[in-house]
């Protein structure tokens, strides 16, 4: 079967909403991605998960372990991880860093950290330093898209962000936005 892309695939569910958006955490778009047209169907999923397996093959061909953050890292890291034949591990981030006791890997592990939209980073960045801290390699960084560069670290994306974040200066006095309180 052939797997369509990322993009594709968020087009054909509805996932791609333009127009000027307030995020939860303040920022301001363009507009939003909701991922949970993809996520609620996993037959979808994993054609996105087939994509990301070979983007993370092609990039990090050492790896020896994937892993991926509650909620929705978890689930993208599992379906790439089944597409290699590779292990899983969960990292907790709050009320801070800590392995999810399904899987405690012992050091040192060649890790890419899975995800699916990287926003500002935050998360990311506390899971690579964790994984630093336990002791593991970390090799870098694999999602779907990503709004920040994740500086320093190897980050592989299947496809740019298709909307851009604006800031204060663009915005007019009587802009309304058209989505707001959103998590992507
Ligand atoms: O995992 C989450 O809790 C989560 C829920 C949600 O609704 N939206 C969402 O983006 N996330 C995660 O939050 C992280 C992105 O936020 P930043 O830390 O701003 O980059 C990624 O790990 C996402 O998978």
């Amino acid at each position: 079967m052939t797997n369509p892309d990322l993009m594709a695939l968020l087009q054909a569910h509805g996932g791609l909403s333009a127009g000027l958006t307030r995020f939860r955490n303040g920022l301001v778009s363009d507009g939003w991605i909701e991922k949970g047209s993809l996520f609620a169907t996993p037959v979808t999923l994993d054609r996105v998960a087939a994509q990301q397996a070979r983007a993370v093959a092609q990039a990090f061909p050492d790896a020896t372990l994937l892993v991926g953050a509650p909620a929705c890292g978890a689930v993208p890291a599992s379906a790439v991880a089944r597409h290699l034949g590779c292990r899983v591990a969960y990292v907790l981030l709050q009320p801070e860093a800590a392995w999810h006791r399904m899987n405690i890997p012992k050091p040192p592990e060649r890790v890419v950290y899975i995800d699916d939209l990287i926003c500002t980073g935050q998360d990311a960045c506390l899971a690579l330093h964790f994984l630093r801290q336990e002791g593991h390699t970390v090799l870098g960084v694999s999602a779907w898209i990503s709004r920040a560069a994740l500086s320093g670290e190897q980050l592989v994306t299947l496809a740019p962000p298709p909307f851009r974040l604006l800031d204060a200066s663009e915005l007019g006095p009587d802009s309304t936005f058209e989505f707001q309180d959103i998590r992507e």
